[in-house]
């Protein structure tokens, strides 16, 4: 079945498709919330060392415990946000031929997806996703690439069109807040707080959409699978109708929205960088039967080309490096055309690079 069409009738659906329905394994309730902390960016923003202190204290401890965190007084435009989500919303409320027409560029990851029904055949995610590049020095404005020759009138306003203006400042906001918090999670390892600033400055980074329709059975389905970002950092913005579940103590556990907060939680490529330090946060979104549920991830990413590894100063303060060195590319394309990112994605990703390095090597010595 077409994934646009399906995802255009999910929520009128009376029964779970079977290739949306996942193994009960992966299906256990959330009964608790999450106690992590909630850390006001207002004194480490202005430079003031006692608040920056107490909120490295704060990360360290939820970092090192299950990688997740959230911000308050973070310096973004709360109008800003209220904009990305209107036309979030405005994107996913179109037509599902309009959808489509926002074509996944054949074996990319920007642009329009239904359930990722092109992706996989089994344990579908009950979600539909818009998902577009942003990188710092780009004149034309990030979401160009993917869809302002295909949005047409609905989005085009005296000339312009103001979702692809929104969205720039909102990830251009994103960016800015990435930094800050990598500068962050530096001083909270230990290292010179800009040791980080080099590999992320020129990094292109990952905007996605989710919209979660409504479902009828939801207990049969998730929103996003169990998994761990590939990637370094999430800022999220979630809406207020709740979904996100994180893993900690043993069991799922739920995080109810903070529309003045963002979700902060550190991914695969982070763990590296911390030489094993912070965890890479295990989490999925689950849905509901009455209302559809949309949040705003944004992915901090290294120069795809650069080498991701540990400081020198951790390694040595940990006397052992725990990850080979790789570059984001390589992790990427891994999750891309390999590897359906999921609780595992690290280690197997690690057994992917020495097996191909120890064929390109028997290769070379033919
Ligand atoms: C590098 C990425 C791959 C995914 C989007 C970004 C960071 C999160 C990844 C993802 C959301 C993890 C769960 C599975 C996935 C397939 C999804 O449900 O969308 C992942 C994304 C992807 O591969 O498109
Ligand atoms: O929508 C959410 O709350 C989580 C989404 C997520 O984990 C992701 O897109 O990687
Ligand atoms: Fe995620």
């Amino acid at each position: 079945m077409n994934s646009g069409l399906l995802c255009s009738e999910l929520e009128v659906l009376h029964h779970v498709p079977t290739n949306f329905i996942w193994p009960k394994e992966y299906l256990v309730d959330a009964q608790h919330e999450l106690q992590a902390p909630v850390v006001d960016l207002y004194g480490f923003l202005r430079g003031d060392n006692e608040p920056t202190k107490h909120a490295a204290k704060l990360i360290s401890e939820a970092c090192s415990k299950h990688g997740f965190f959230q911000v308050i007084n973070h310096g973004v435009d709360p109008h800003l946000i209220r904009e990305a989500h209107h036309q979030m919303d405005t994107f996913f409320k179109l037509p599902i031929h309009r959808k489509l027409s926002v074509h996944k560029v054949p074996c990319s990851m920007w642009g329009y997806s239904g359930a990722h029904a092109h992706r996989f055949s089994s344990k579908l995610p009950w979600k539909e996703t818009l998902s577009f590049p942003y990188h710092d020095n780009t004149s034309e404005p990030v979401v160009t690439n993917c869809f302002k020759s295909t949005i047409g009138e609905d989005f085009e306003q005296a000339g312009n069109y103001y979702i692809i203006d929104i969205f720039q400042k909102y990830c251009g906001a994103m960016k800015q807040l990435g930094m800050k918090l990598i500068e962050l999670l530096a001083i909270s390892l230990g290292v010179d707080r800009l040791c980080y600033k080099d590999l992320f400055e020129e990094g292109c980074s990952i905007m996605r959409c989710n919209n979660y329709p409504s479902c009828q059975q939801p207990s049969l389905t998730l929103g996003t699978g169990p998994h761990c970002d590939p990637t370094s950092l999430t800022i999220l913005h979630q809406d207020h109708v709740g979904g996100l579940h994180v893993f900690a103590d043993n069991r799922w556990q739920t995080v109810p929205p903070r529309l003045d907060a963002f979700v902060i939680n550190i991914g695969d490529t982070f763990t590296a960088l911390s030489n094993g330090r912070y965890k890479s946060c295990l989490h999925r979104a689950v849905v509901n039967k009455y209302k559809e549920r949309k949040s705003l991830a944004f992915f901090l990413c290294p120069k795809e080309d650069k080498l991701v590894r540990a400081p020198d100063d951790i390694v040595s303060m940990d006397g052992i490096k725990h990850y080979p060195d790789f570059t984001w590319s390589d992790l990427l394309h891994f999750t891309q055309k390999h590897y359906r990112a999921d609780q595992a994605t690290l280690p197997n990703f690690i057994k992917w690079l020495q097996s191909s390095k120890t064929t390109q090597t028997s290769q070379l010595l033919r």
